[in-house]
């Protein structure tokens, strides 16, 4: 039987003022990627930063939905969505938020015809998106779980090899998983949005995700508290006590191996981290700075509960870097690998 090829996948180049495009450059001329990526973004810009960078690649536009070959070299197949306005690295233009928006939509609708297997993203800049009156948006997690019609999505971030580390014969560092159960919500909002019904549906998914994805008959999921000291007994708040306690009480009985709550400080030390699966932080603040301590340029973001593959990097548009060529293109490395990997696995 011939070999399947290898799967398709659609890489959002990002904000155009941002590292994203020459990340996508350097990847492009630096590795050989075990899927056949396409880019969606504007070829010119494309080609200008790499010719800023000096690397010779030339974009190779396709139709929207065109079947792609393995990619020559030197060349980067596209799929075209045009600026909306010139765009210099380090310089935001909220012009340019809807271009950011179609390469989503573009790289979503090529997902759900079945065109590419899986999407991976380069970083978007939130605030200049808000500013040019999208209002409501908040980050590609919430966006692509509004886009699929899905209740609820789970954000995952893992430090590198993530999926290899489950192999039989794997003698590498245990791999750190941080799931969240809000994302990007103003901290003042957080204890509201901690409720019995969004823990639930989180770590359904969290559980079944780790099940499907990395081969994990039974995943241990350590869960975070939401205050001090996972509330010192409800004298530093109630949440535990009246709403995280009872929900993973009710999870538990339906077979789920849940830890927790936990202290969040203590829960992050190797002691407490061993045997544990993935770890649930209640907000973003609580789990992404261990992660990123732990594999920063290493690390992949991975939505679970989406109807196809979608990684990301593990950093955001670095403003300060964009057109230098000092970016790391690691965690984009490690996001195309990855989803590549969960794309063969899906087949
Ligand atoms: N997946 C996404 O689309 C993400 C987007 N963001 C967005 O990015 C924007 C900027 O966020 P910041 O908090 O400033 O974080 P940032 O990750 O852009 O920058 C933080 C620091 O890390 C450095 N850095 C980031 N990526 C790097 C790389 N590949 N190589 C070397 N150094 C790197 C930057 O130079 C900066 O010093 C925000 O609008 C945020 O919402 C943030 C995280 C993820
Ligand atoms: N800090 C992670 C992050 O902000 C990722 O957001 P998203 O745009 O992938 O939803």
């Amino acid at each position: 039987m011939a070999p399947a090829e290898p799967p398709v996948l659609a890489l959002t180049t990002g904000e155009p003022a941002g590292i994203g495009p020459e990340l996508v450059v350097m990847l492009a001329a630096q590795s050989r990627p075990a899927a056949r990526v396409v880019a969606v973004g504007d070829p010119g810009l494309l080609a200008e930063r790499a010719a800023g960078l000096g690397i010779a690649l030339e974009p190779l536009e396709l139709a929207p939905g065109q079947a792609v070959s393995e990619a020559a070299p030197g060349r980067l197949p596209v799929w075209p969505v045009a600026l909306r306005a010139p765009s210099r690295p380090g310089q935001l233009d909220a012009a340019n938020a809807a271009y950011v928006l179609e390469t989503l939509d573009v790289a979503i609708a090529a997902c759900r015809a079945g065109h590419a297997a899986g999407m991976v993203t380069a970083p978007l800049h939130k605030g200049v998106i808000l500013d040019a009156g999208h209002a409501g948006f908040t980050g590609h997690t919430e966006y692509l779980r509004d886009a699929c019609g899905v209740e609820e999505v789970v954000m995952m971030l893992a430090t590198d090899l993530a999926l290899h580390a489950t192999r039989p014969g794997w003698r590498g560092s245990p791999a750190l998983r941080v799931a969240l159960a809000t994302t990007h919500l103003p901290l003042r909002e957080v204890a509201d949005a901690i409720t019995a019904g969004r823990l639930s549906r989180v770590l359904r998914i969290l559980d079944a995700e780790l099940k499907h994805w990395y081969g994990l008959p039974a995943p241990r999921i350590a869960v975070c508290g939401l205050n001090p000291h996972a509330g010192e007994g409800g004298h530093l708040g109630r949440e535990e006590l009246e709403v995280i306690e009872p929900a993973l009480a009710a999870l538990r009985a339906e077979g789920l191996r849940l830890d927790g709550p936990l202290p969040a400080d203590t829960l992050f030390t190797p002691r407490h981290l061993e045997g544990v699966d993935a770890v649930l932080a209640m907000y973003h603040d609580q789990g992404l700075p261990v992660l990123k301590y732990a594999g920063f340029g290493s690390a992949a973001n991975i939505t679970l509960g989406l109807p196809f593959v979608r990684t990301s990097v593990d950093h955001g548009t670095a403003l300060d870097l964009a057109g230098t060529g000092r970016a790391d293109p690691g965690s984009l490395r490690v996001a195309v690998a990855l989803a590549a990997e969960m794309a063969w696995r899906r087949s």
